[in-house]
This record gives structure tokens, sequence and C-alpha cells, in this order.
């Protein structure tokens, strides 16, 4: 595997936008990641410039595909960046589309407000795939991926079969929920056959770099990496794939949204006020994008005291159960703080799992029953989103 200094030395050799210098000396490559034989990084240009610049892409990819050791390259133009250290990342220009070796092509991204439900069922299923359900927060912590899990094994208890891709690029945890590790091996070509833990087929970036790899990813790496994840890996037939999306209503989860075929969206919110208001922030993303709104779960809504017996709402409580009869979507159940949901999940021996005839397993199972039976009725209604009412948040 080439070292990021040999990278560069090779992009050195491909001219700048003007043809004066080249684009490392012009400063314009950055985000270089490397791993796995693959090699994924962005070349900043200026926004009006990508269509024209293709050619430039190709041949930094055509370079560093020379390499030894290298399988993939994805190159992504990335439009100027705004400020210093710590700015925003700046929004995708144009698709980072696969080398010509790489196989799938994410579809075209778009900035914002994509038109309505036509988009949505447009957009290349995943074979042998018969749903595809995002599970999000609006921001971390909340027990997004934790709800993930559990929602997957519902599922399954309830007699689907199902998979888990773990979008959460960030901080990817469905490895070690699942108690998964180890490498994905290539089935035919490019395509990985996904990990399986507990009967359920897991795929994960988790898999695919160290632990320890700090990542950090601009958004159309993001997109990348989901893309692939999603398009180059061996799920076979499949219910229902479960999405455990990056955290927070960014442009990456804004544009995966717009590019996933998404039968629905999950929101996992805790009940204070503030987890709700950015929860609001989620369920307004998917709807700009016409993904219906599957439900909301209230995840530590309640603690009940091992010693005493007694109820004690911590966060509050009922809060998002009133903000989903507000914004008109279903309310799909409420999970308890409960030490034993925390040990189990970070032990990798999720509660659906160990205490199955448990009540915790049957607040899951219920949620899952909820889950798809709002996939379902949006199916056969052919009722592609919930109302179209943004709520300002
Ligand atoms: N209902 C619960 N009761 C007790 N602990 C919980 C519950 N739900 C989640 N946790 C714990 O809270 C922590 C955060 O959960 P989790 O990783 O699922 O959140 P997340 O929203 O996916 O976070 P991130 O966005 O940082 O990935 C974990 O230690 C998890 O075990």
């Amino acid at each position: 595997m080439p070292t990021r200094e040999e990278v560069l030395a090779e992009l050195s050799k491909v001219k700048g936008p003007d043809l004066q210098g080249d684009i490392v000396s012009l400063g314009l490559v950055s985000d270089v990641f490397i791993s796995d034989g693959r090699v994924i990084f962005s070349i900043t240009v200026p926004a009006e410039r990508a269509q024209e610049l293709e050619p430039m892409r190709q041949a930094a990819e055509k370079v560093v595909g020379k390499l030894p050791g290298v399988e993939k390259v994805l190159a992504a133009l990335t439009s100027e960046r705004q400020g210093g250290a710590g700015a925003k990342a700046p929004p995708p220009v144009r698709p980072a589309p696969a080398a010509a070796d790489m196989g799938s092509v994410p579809p075209p991204m778009q900035r914002r407000a994509a038109p309505a439900s036509p988009e949505q069922s447009a957009k290349p299923g995943v074979p042998g795939v018969k749903a595809i359900i995002a599970v999000a927060s609006g921001k971390g912590g909340v027990g997004k991926s934790t709800t993930t899990c559990n929602l997957a094994l519902a599922l399954q208890a309830n007699g689907l079969k199902v998979g888990v891709l773990d979008a959460d690029i960030y901080g990817p945890s469905i490895p070690r929920l699942f108690r998964v590790s180890g490498r994905p091996e290539p089935v035919s070509g490019r395509i990985l056959k996904p990990l399986e833990g507990y009967g359920i087929k897991v795929m994960s970036m988790g898999f695919l770099v160290e632990e320890e790899t700090p990542m950090i990813w601009r958004g159309p790496m993001v997109i990348s990496a989901i893309t692939q994840m999603l398009r180059e890996v061996a799920w076979g037939e499949l219910d229902v794939l479960v999405v455990d999306m990056p955290p927070g209503t960014g442009d990456a989860q804004l544009t995966m949204a717009q590019n996933v075929p998404l039968a629905g969206a999950v929101i996992v919110s805790t009940p204070q006020d503030l987890a709700l208001i950015d929860a609001r922030k989620g369920l307004n993303m998917f709807r700009r994008v016409d993904v219906p709104l599957l439900g909301i779960v209230e995840n530590m809504s309640y603690f009940l005291c091992p010693d005493c017996g007694g109820r004690h709402d911590i966060f509050g409580h009922g809060g998002a159960r009133a903000e989903a009869e507000k914004l008109g979507v279903p309310f799909l159940g409420e999970v308890p703080l409960d030490m034993a949901i925390r040990v189990n999940s970070d032990a990798g021996t999720p509660v659906t799992v160990t205490d199955p005839d448990g009540a915790h397993a049957a607040i899951y199972r219920d949620i899952a029953t909820k889950v798809w039976a709002e996939v379902q009725r949006n199916r056969e209604d052919g009722q592609r989103a919930a109302p179209r009412i943004v709520i300002e948040s």
C-alpha cells in the first residue's frame, strides 16, 4: 500500500486547472485517505469549473491507480474551502464518480431541497434488498446505534431477513454492538462479503479501517464511502437493510438521504427539549427530500429504579410522543434508560438477543412491528411521503 507521500508525489504530476503548476503544489489536494488498497482524496476547485475540470480529476485517479497495492481510487472534486480550520465542509459540487475499475457510480449529488417523490422512487435500488430504512438522530449520543442494532434484531425476530449498514462512519459502533470484527473478504472482483453477527449481515467502515484511525471526512468522501458500502457488498436477498446514519443533519446526511432509495426513516431522540429540537431538524431534512417518516423512538425515556422500583423521568418524559403527535408522525415507542441496555450494548450482546423474553426485547419488537407496518402501509398506499409540512426549528 502506498504512503501518503507516495500518493502526493504521483499527484504532483497532474497539472493544475490552468495548466500552471501541479495540483499538489497549488494546495488543491486534501483529505487523502488510504486504507485496504483504497485511496480517496479531494481536489478543491471553484464550483463553477467542476464540469470543465473533470479530465483533471480523472488524470489524478489514473496516476494514483498505477501505484503498487492500489486497487481502487476515488477522487472527489469539492468546491473551494470556506475559511480556515474548523470551517464547515464545503458543499459537494459533483459526485465522486468511481474510477473506471470501481464499478458503481453514485448518482449525482444535489445541493439542497430535492424535488418531491418521483426523485425518491427513481433512485436505483440495491439488487435483492426489498427495503432500506434509515435510523437517524439530529445529534450524537442519543442511542441511535443502540436502537439500530436492537431494531434490526427485533425485525429479524419478527421473521424478516435483515442486514445492517453502518453509515455512521465518524464513529462506527455497529461492529462492537454486534460483536463482529475482521476484514470483509472479496467475493468477486470488488464486491465484499458482509460479516455476520447474530444472523444479520453487517457492513461497517469499522471493518475497513483501524479502530484508532482518526477519520476526517468531508461531504463527498462520506457519500462515496457509504455508496460503496451500499452497492459493493454482497447483501444477498434481504427484506430490509437498516442503515445507521451519521448523526446530525448536515450536507452529508442530506445528500445521503437523497441518494439512497429509502423506504423510510426512523428518528431517535431523547426526551430533552434540546434533543427534540435536533430531532425536528432531522424530521425536516427527510421531509425535504420526500423520505417517508416511519416514526420517532424516544430513547432513555424514563428510569425504573432497581432499588426502590420507582419510575424517574430523568430527562422529562413524553416529549417525543408530543412532538410526534404535533408533527403528524407515528410515535414508535419509549425505551427506558436501563443499565442492562447499556452494558449489553457495549459488550456486543444486545438485550434483544440475550434476553429475548424480557421487557426490553418486547419493547424493541413492538417498535419493529410498527416500523414494518409503516413500511408496508407506505408501499401499499403508494404513499411516498408524509404530508409535506416543513416545521420551523
Ligand atoms: N436506553 C438506553 N439505556 C441505557 N443506555 C443506553 C440506552 N441507549 C443507549 N445507551 C448507551 O448510550 C451510549 C450512546 O449510545 P449509542 O452509541 O447508541 O448512541 P448514538 O446516538 O449512536 O451515538 P453516536 O452518535 O455518538 O454514535 C452507549 O453507551 C449506549 O450503550
